[in-house]
């Protein structure tokens, strides 16, 4: 008998990260912004680390166009890396400088080992896997700040004036991003079309453990991990 693919495979990985996802939203660093009670020093500790994470995950859009195989999804991919360069890390710019933190300080932050660890993951597939099966690692990145912005706002709206991360939060819940993780979603969804269970449970793999490396991250942050060993470069 012939099978019907009858919801779509973002809705099984959705439901699939729900918990990971529930527990970013509820993490004490993201509700701390929500609040605007999270300490100014944790959140120039997130300005720096993510920084330099952006970095990196901007690559994945550059690769995303040159796997691509039409003009269309090409452009979209420049689109991506354009906004992520501008306008999302415009964001962390302009916290950075009214905390004083020089754009040079943000791009010298020397990632942590799970930052360094989710980066590579992201990037190690990219180079050696499908288009799908990059897109499957830096969705949960795109949607996931997306879910998490549009909560903060409904959650926290009435108190937003006065929340200094208040610009971080209208970012991440405005139009503007959600209509770049939607695309996402849409494209991983036309890559995944009447695709076999094998490699559909491969994306599913990639999808879960970018999710968890978003969780990683938060804690990451919270407890500021850094390399065990400090060594000194010589001059
Ligand atoms: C770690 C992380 N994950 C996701 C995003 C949203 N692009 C971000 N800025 N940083």
């Amino acid at each position: 008998m012939e099978s019907i693919q009858t919801e779509r495979f973002t809705d099984r990985l959705y439901r699939n990260v729900e918990p990971i996802w529930s527990k970013n939203f509820h993490h004490s660093f993201v509700q701390g912004i929500g609040r605007g009670t999270l300490e100014r020093e944790l959140f120039s500790y997130y300005l720096k680390q993510d920084y330099v994470y952006l970095i990196e995950y901007s690559k994945l859009f550059a690769i995303g166009a040159q796997k691509a195989t039409s003009i269309e999804v090409m452009k979209q991919f420049s689109v991506l890396l354009h906004e992520t360069l501008h306008f999302e890390m415009d964001v962390h710019r302009s916290y950075a400088k009214s905390f004083g933190i020089s754009e040079e300080e943000l791009e010298q932050s020397e990632p942590t080992p799970i930052n360094l660890a989710y980066t590579n993951y992201m990037l190690n597939v990219a180079h050696n896997g499908t288009l799908a099966e990059l897109v499957s690692c830096l969705l949960p990145c795109a949607w996931d700040y997306w879910e998490i912005g549009k909560k903060l706002y409904s959650n926290y709206h009435n108190e937003l004036e006065t929340n200094p991360y208040k610009n971080w939060i209208k970012a991440y819940s405005s139009d503007e991003f959600g209509a770049l993780a939607k695309w996402l979603i849409q494209l991983m969804d036309e890559l995944t079309f009447e695709k076999p269970e094998r490699e559909l449970t491969i994306l599913e793999n990639h999808f879960q453990t970018t999710s968890r490396f978003e969780f990683l991250f938060w804690e990451m942050l919270l407890n500021q991990e850094e390399w065990p060993l400090q060594v000194q470069n010589m001059v």
